[in-house]
C-alpha cells in the first residue's frame, strides 16, 4: 500500500468531525470555550533527512515541519510531545530541539523514548489553540478567490542537493526550515482556505482544488522560486514549507505574499498551470 492509498482506507473507519475527513493539515477539536488544532509528522532518516546528517538539524526540522501544520490553520503553538528513538548524536538531538523550541517559544510537554533496530524515525505531536474560528480548511477555496504564497519553493531541493552533493548552494531552507507560524495567524482570519506546501506546491494545489472541488489557475511565472531555470522542479519538490492561501478577490494579505494565481469555478481539470490543464496528481509532487 502506498501513502495515499492508506490515507484512504482510514477514511472509510468512523472519524471524529475534528478529523475533517483526514483530509486537511490538522484536527480541529471544538472544546467550547477554546479550540484546539493536532497534527503529528514523522520524520525517517535515509526518507526526510540524510543518514549522516546533523542531529540538531533532524530536531529542529520535526518541530518545524510540525508547527507549519499548525501555522497553516493559524494556530498558536501549545506545546510539543516527542517519540524519540535512541541512536547516534542524541546529545546534539536534544542541543537541536533546545534551540527550535526557545526559537519558537513553544514548550515540551512529553513524549516516549525507545531502542530500536530498524531505520531510525521521530515523531511529533504538536498541539496549538485555535486564533479564530472558523479554522481555515483545505475546502474553503471559492470562485472568484485569489490565490497566495508566502515564502518560496525550491530552496530545499538546492539545500538538499548541497548536503548530497556539495553543490554550494545554502542548505538552510532543507535542515533548518521556517515555520510560518506568524503569517499562518495574520492569514487564518482572512482566508478561505490555507493549507501548508510541504510535499511540492503542484501537489498541495492540486489536494486544496480537489477538497474545494473548484479549479485553481497557476501562474508559474509569478511563483518565487529559488532556481528560475529549474522552475518545474521547484514547484514540484517539495520540503518547502510554504502556505498556500485562497482570500477573497480584493483582500490583501495582511503580511509578506506573493499572488500565484486565482480560483475559478471548477471545470475539467482541479489545476490549470499556465493555462494548461493538470489531470491528474501524479508527477506534482512527492508522496510516500
Ligand atoms: N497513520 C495515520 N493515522 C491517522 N490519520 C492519518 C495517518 N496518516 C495521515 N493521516 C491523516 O491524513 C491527512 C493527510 O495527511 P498528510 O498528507 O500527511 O498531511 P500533511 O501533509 O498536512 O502532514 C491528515 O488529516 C492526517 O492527519
Ligand atoms: C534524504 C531526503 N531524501 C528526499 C527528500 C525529499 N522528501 C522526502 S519527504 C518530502 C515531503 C515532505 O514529507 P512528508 O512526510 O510527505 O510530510 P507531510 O506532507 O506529511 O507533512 C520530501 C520533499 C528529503 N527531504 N530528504
Ligand atoms: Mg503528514
Amino acid at each position: 500500500m502506498n501513502e495515499s492509498a492508506f490515507i484512504e482506507a482510514l477514511r472509510l473507519l468512523p472519524t471524529h468531525p475534528a478529523a475533517r475527513g483526514l483530509a486537511d493539515d490538522c484536527a480541529v477539536l471544538d472544546l467550547g470555550s477554546e479550540t484546539l488544532i493536532l497534527t503529528h509528522d514523522m520524520l525517517v532518516e535515509g526518507t526526510h533527512y540524510l543518514p549522516e546528517a546533523d542531529m540538531a538539524d533532524v530536531a529542529w526540522k520535526l518541530v518545524a515541519t510540525n508547527l507549519s501544520d499548525l501555522a497553516a490553520k493559524g494556530a498558536e503553538p501549545v506545546g510539543v510531545l516527542i517519540g524519540h528513538m535512541l541512536g547516534r548524536d542524541d546529545e546534539r538531538f536534544v542541543t537541536g530541539l533546545a534551540k527550535v523550541l526557545a526559537h519558537y517559544e513553544v514548550p515540551l510537554l512529553g513524549g516516549d523514548t525507545v531502542a530500536g533496530k530498524g531505520t531510525r524515525t521521530h515523531g511529533l505531536t504538536a498541539i496549538g489553540r485555535a486564533t479564530c474560528t472558523p479554522v481555515p480548511a483545505r475546502d474553503g477555496a471559492q470562485p472568484g478567490d485569489t490565490l497566495w504564497l508566502v515564502g518560496e519553493v525550491g530552496a530545499a531541493m538546492l539545500g538538499f542537493e548541497t548536503l548530497r552533493d556539495g553543490t554550494g548552494a545554502d542548505q538552510a531552507a532543507y535542515s533548518r526550515p521556517h515555520a510560518r507560524v506568524k503569517e499562518g495567524q495574520a492569514l487564518a482570519p482572512l482566508a478561505h482556505a490555507m493549507m501548508d506546501v510541504s510535499d511540492g506546491l503542484l501537489l498541495d494545489a492540486f489536494r486544496m482544488a480537489e477538497a474545494s472541488e473548484v479549479t485553481l489557475a497557476i501562474d508559474g511565472a509569478q511563483v518565487p522560486v529559488a532556481a528560475p531555470e529549474r522552475r518545474l522542479e521547484c514547484l514540484t519538490w517539495g520540503d518547502d514549507y510554504a502556505l498556500l492561501a485562497a482570500l477573497p478577490q480584493g483582500t490583501e494579505p495582511p503580511c509578506q505574499a506573493t499572488r500565484i494565481g486565482t480560483v475559478e469555478p471548477r471545470g475539467f481539470a482541479p489545476l490549470f498551470l499556465d493555462r494548461e490543464p493538470v489531470l491528474n496528481a501524479a508527477g506534482l509532487g512527492y508522496s510516500h
